[in-house]
């Protein structure tokens, strides 16, 4: 493919670059082949720039990096903003991608909500697949990538390999860092959506406002124009959803608001039952029933925020109603993992986040027996927002019965210093068990036949992760596994 071709689809200055062919693109030197273009940014760690040399030593035909950045035997596609420059850039040259293409932001929801947009258009009869933090999900099977958001050239690349495949209709999650780093664009993204905004991520993002702006850019960049953004508004006069309608409508964008507070999906009521919830909506003047097969009120929110987006994309309403109440519960969300010797429930969750937390805590109250306690089990990982810890805790505290608080992830910190931090929220009465399996035995070893257990923080993650860099070390640990066998080895079996 001819650079000057690349350059001229990406609205960016050509010149001497016309007749140059390219072969590929890399942000990593060391994957830079002979006729590459390489992306030189300034990371938390590494300055790319510094790594120029050695990528036009490999082969590198251009570079992509700010105006002030010096070097010689390379094109310098110089731009402020050298990431979004690269994004633009490489997205011409993986094509074709799937034509329908729907991008999903907010702190809690995403995987959820794009897994299940992704099964509604299945059963829609379209071939979709959806990628995020359970990795890239196909028609065929799933394989993970390790980060929610993969760098821009693996998710060009896997649009472009879907595309191939013959997949139409990919939904991907857009997390703050995939956006604040420009690693998930450059594709025509046709519709949107913005699920809720709560606590996560101060470690990077340093203020609530910084880390609410760069999910904005889904809005105000990455989306085509006039395409529809789906919001949910849980009808809780949430500020943060009035600004996110607000920056939808300032860019021209088509809202669709969904929920409680929705005007194109209103959640009217919303009927717990044993193994799922009876939901009332209204769509066009019209109220469905649907029997959605999942529990808990953040289920139903995610299951509307799918629904606005296929409808969005064209899927027939009857096709859409009826597919919600054929949803497949979402690995590691509320999954029902095992029943103890009592006949005590325990469920693993994903929640950590105060706002999760105490979603999930809402999800498994009214399945709690009379008199039964719910019992909830959860760590907060290291080096990662340390702020959310204290809140975790107290969240926990007030809408649980019994709290242990354990490990996950440490990463490079003191478990001990991550576990004191909850504790101080929890209050005394919660107990603190590290190791997380003697936690997970605890409680589902002490879980009488009216309570629940609830294992959170991990979801579907397989390890848990110690140290950093060159001393970080996974040992294999499934919350599922090890609740099915601190219950003696029985399954749930039944619906999660
Ligand atoms: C904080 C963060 O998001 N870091 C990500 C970011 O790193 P960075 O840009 O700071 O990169 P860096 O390591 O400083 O290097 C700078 C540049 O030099 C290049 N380099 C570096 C070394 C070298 O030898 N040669 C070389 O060319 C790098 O490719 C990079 O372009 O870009 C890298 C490449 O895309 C990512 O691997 C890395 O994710 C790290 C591993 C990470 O843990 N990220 C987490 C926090 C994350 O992104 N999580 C979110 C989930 C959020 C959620 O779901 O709630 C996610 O989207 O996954
Ligand atoms: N709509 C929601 N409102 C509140 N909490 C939610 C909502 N959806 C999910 N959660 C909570 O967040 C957890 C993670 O859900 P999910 O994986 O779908 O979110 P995510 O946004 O992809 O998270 P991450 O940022 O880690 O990728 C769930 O296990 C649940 O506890
Ligand atoms: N994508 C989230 C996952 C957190 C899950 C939790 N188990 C942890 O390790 O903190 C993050 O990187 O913050
Ligand atoms: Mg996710």
């Amino acid at each position: 493919m001819r650079l000057g071709d690349l350059l001229a689809r990406a609205g960016l200055a050509s010149g001497e670059a016309d007749e140059v062919a390219v072969t590929g693109f890399a942000i990593d030197h060391r994957k830079v082949a002979p006729g590459t273009v390489f992306g030189a940014f300034a990371g938390g760690t590494f300055n790319g720039e510094d790594f120029i040399p050695a990528a036009i030593e490999a082969g590198a035909v251009a570079v992509v990096a700010r105006p002030e950045a010096e070097f010689a035997g390379a094109l310098h596609i110089a731009d402020a903003e050298p990431r979004r420059a690269f994004a633009r850039l490489a997205a011409g040259f993986f094509a074709p991608v799937p034509e329908t293409i729907v991008a999903v932001t907010g702190t809690n929801g995403k995987t959820s909500t794009v897994e299940m947009t992704r099964q509604i258009w299945r059963m829609a009869g379209e071939r979709a697949a959806s990628i995020g933090t359970l990795g890239v999900t196909t028609p065929d099977g799933s394989v993970s990538t390790g980060l929610t958001t993969p760098d821009i050239v693996t998710f060009l690349a896997n649009m472009a390999g879907l595309a191939r495949e013959g997949v139409t209709h990919v939904a991907y999650e857009a997390s703050s860092h995939g956006l604040d780093q420009y690693r998930n664009e450059g594709l025509t993204v046709s519709a949107s959506a913005f699920t809720n905004f709560s606590r996560d991520h101060l470690d990077y993002h340093g203020t609530m406002e910084n880390y609410f702006a760069a999910k904005m850019r889904l809005f105000t960049e990455v989306v085509a124009a006039g395409s529809p953004a789906v919001i949910h508004d849980a009808g809780d006069g949430s500020d943060w959803t009035a600004r996110a309608i607000r920056q939808a409508e300032a860019r021209g964008l088509k809202v669709l608001t969904v929920g409680e507070g929705g005007n194109f999906l209103r959640l009217i009521s919303r009927e717990p039952g044993q193994l799922g919830q009876l939901l009332a909506i209204e769509h066009e003047g019209e109220v469905r029933k649907v029997n959605l097969p999942l529990i808990g009120a953040y289920q139903a929110a995610n299951a509307l925020v799918a629904a606005g987006l296929a409808l969005a994309t064209g899927v027939a309403a009857t096709t859409v109603f009826d597919a919600l109440g054929r949803l497949q519960p979402v690995r590691g969300r509320l999954e029902r993992a095992a029943i103890n010797q009592a006949g005590a429930p325990a469920y693993v969750d994903y929640a950590h986040t105060p706002d999760a937390l105490e979603a999930a805590i809402a999800a498994l109250r009214p399945h709690v027996g009379p008199g039964g306690r719910l019992i909830a089990v959860f760590g907060a990982g290291g080096d990662r927002d340390s702020g959310k810890r204290t809140e975790m805790g107290a969240v926990a505290a007030r809408g649980a019965d019994l709290v242990i608080i354990t490990d996950d992830n440490p990463r490079s910190e003191d478990p001990a210093a991550i576990r004191a931090a909850i504790m101080a929220g929890a209050g005394s009465a919660a107990r603190e068990t590290g190791d997380r399996r003697a936690a997970i035995a605890e409680a589902v070893g002490e879980a009488g036949p009216d309570d629940i257990v609830l294992i959170a923080g991990k979801g579907h993650e397989q390890g848990q992760i110690f140290g950093s860099g060159e001393n970080m070390r996974i040992e294999a640990f499934d919350d599922v596994e090890v609740a099915r066998e601190c219950a003696g080895g029985q399954s749930s079996g039944g619906l999660g």
